[in-house]
């Protein structure tokens, strides 16, 4: 077996030896993918149609990292997505491999029943009927507006000017030039009291960049409805992977411990059951986050540039924790079982069947500060917040609650965290992430504009596509 040392040396040698011709030819045709979650594997899939001979070397025995489905332990037909979620009508690539599959889609939400706002230890309507009598300071513009109307007039109105660049890859620069104010600074700035920056963003991170956020928005304001595939999205990098294995183009099992390149080659070293192995091609592509990437580096002659922004990129800690009920019981009631709260569980969403009598899933999806104070509780203490934080925001959750199941993406060894996070003035980090570095490229979406989407992850698999295949 080859340990480092002799790879390196043997690496080292190969550099020097004269290339024959036909090798050089045959070189150009061998990628080594490393991490096999949407980016990787739609890098893969793409590559071997246009035969190249792509190999993907995952660490985990599953595919799809951040598309995640839990079933076990849940009634049957419950799809809990510990990541990926819905998928906006606008995010045409991702949509483009759910039918080359021929996935069923199902509406991620229906738009007729009503959401609500938790504030201050009330519980408000929102979105449909008259304005609530917020419990908060307004001036009377504000309460004019109201919510909607200032999310409209505040985030959206900036936001109009871009929509024609909202299926864009780049990232429009209006929006950069905006990556020097946090959120809040941005809402400030336009105006907003204190209270009406609490009102539009119930349960948000407002120190994050605004550029970020707007980034986001910018989604939300050029899709009109989202999906979910039925059964589990986890079907999705399902159908990618079982491509590959026909192929025998997927390794499982493999923990990838250093990339490297010299003139000639690039290389992964990787740990397995069976020992450690070095696999060698003509170009690797890293498809890991730089969180778990930060040591693997060492050996790839990567500028000062790339070297910082793998080091420093930041991601979000993210908790998901669903609590099975055995009735959808906020749907008689009109209510959709989506919630913005200003507890720990900042968001519920609900996934389920149609029919309020069958069970479905309440869920809260934490990103950031609260998560972290998640992360600091046991798992079942974790669960007791969720469930008394889901009874004041929807009355008879703590009646109807059968099971739970939760995770966290900071904890996960394989993620150390759950979404690429952009501070103020770190948006430009975007394009030297996705950069390439000689032999070694890279994809994830943390290297492309829809970051924190699998359309991201796609979509820079696409980008490192062509830059091969150029
Ligand atoms: C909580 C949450 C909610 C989300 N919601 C949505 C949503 O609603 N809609 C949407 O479109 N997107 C959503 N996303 C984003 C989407 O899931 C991601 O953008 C996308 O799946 C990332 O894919 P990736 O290939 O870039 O990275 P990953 O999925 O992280 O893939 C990286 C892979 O590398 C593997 N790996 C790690 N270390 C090693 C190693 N040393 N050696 C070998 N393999 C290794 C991992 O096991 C993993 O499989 C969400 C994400 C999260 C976390
Ligand atoms: N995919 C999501 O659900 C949310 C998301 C995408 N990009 C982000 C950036 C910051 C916070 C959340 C997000």
């Amino acid at each position: 077996m080859m340990n480092r040392r002799n790879f390196l040396a043997a690496a080292a040698a190969a550099a020097f030896a004269p290339a024959p011709f036909l090798r050089a030819v045959e070189a150009k045709r061998r990628v080594v993918i490393v991490g096999g979650g949407l980016a990787g594997l739609s890098c893969a899939y793409e590559l071997r149609k246009l035969g190249f001979e792509a190999i993907v070397l995952e660490g985990q025995g599953r595919p799809g990292g951040r598309v995640q489905t839990l079933r076990e332990g849940l009634d049957p037909g419950l799809s809990a997505e510990t990541g990926a979620t819905r998928i906006p009508d606008t995010h045409l690539m991702t949509l483009a491999y759910v039918r080359e599959f021929g996935l069923p889609l199902e509406p991620f939400k229906g738009d007729d029943l009503a959401d609500v706002v938790h504030l201050r230890g009330q519980n408000y309507v929102a979105g449909h009927g008259p304005e609530p009598d917020w419990p908060l300071q307004l001036t009377p513009e504000e309460r004019r507006l109201g919510r909607a109307g200032m999310a409209k007039r505040y985030l959206a109105g900036p936001l109009e000017q871009l929509k024609g660049s909202g299926s864009s890859p780049i990232v429009p620069r209006p929006l950069l030039e905006l990556d020097h104010y946090t959120l809040r600074q941005f809402l400030e700035k336009q105006g907003l009291s204190t209270d009406a920056i609490e009102l539009v963003l119930v349960g948000a991170d407002t120190s994050l960049s605004a550029a970020l956020l707007l980034l986001v928005e910018l989604n939300e304001q050029v899709t009109s409805g989202y999906f979910h595939i039925r059964g589990g999205n986890d079907q999705l990098p399902g159908a990618l992977a079982k491509q590959l294995e026909m192929g025998g183009a997927i390794r499982y099992g493999c923990r990838v411990t250093s990339i490297g390149q010299d003139d000639s080659s690039a290389w992964a070293l990787m740990e397995h059951a069976g020992g450690q192995e070095a696999v060698r091609g003509d170009y690797v592509v890293s498809a890991l986050p730089f969180s778990v990437a930060r040591n693997l580096f060492a050996e790839a002659r990567l500028s000062a540039e790339k070297q910082r922004v793998i080091r420093e990129q930041k991601y979000f800690p993210v908790d998901k924790i669903f609590l099975q009920m055995q009735k959808q019981f906020w749907k008689p009631k009109g209510q959709s079982g989506f919630a913005n709260t200003d507890l720990i569980s900042e968001r519920f969403w609900s996934l389920g069947p149609e029919s309020s009598e069958e069970r479905g899933l309440l869920l809260s999806y934490v990103i950031g500060g609260n998560a972290v104070k998640l992360d600091a509780m046991d798992l079942q203490s974790r669960v007791q917040q969720t469930i008394a934080d889901a009874e004041a925001v929807f009355p008879g959750a703590r009646e109807h609650f059968e099971a739970a199941r939760a995770k966290s993406w900071s904890e996960d060894p394989w993620q150390r965290g759950g979404l690429s996070r952009f501070d103020p003035g770190e948006l430009s980090f975007i394009p030297v992430n996705a950069r390439r570095e000689g032999r070694i490229f890279f994809a994830g979406e943390h290297t492309s504009r829809w970051n924190g989407w699998m359309q991201g992850a796609i979509e820079s698999a696409h980008r490192v596509v062509n830059e091969i295949n150029a």
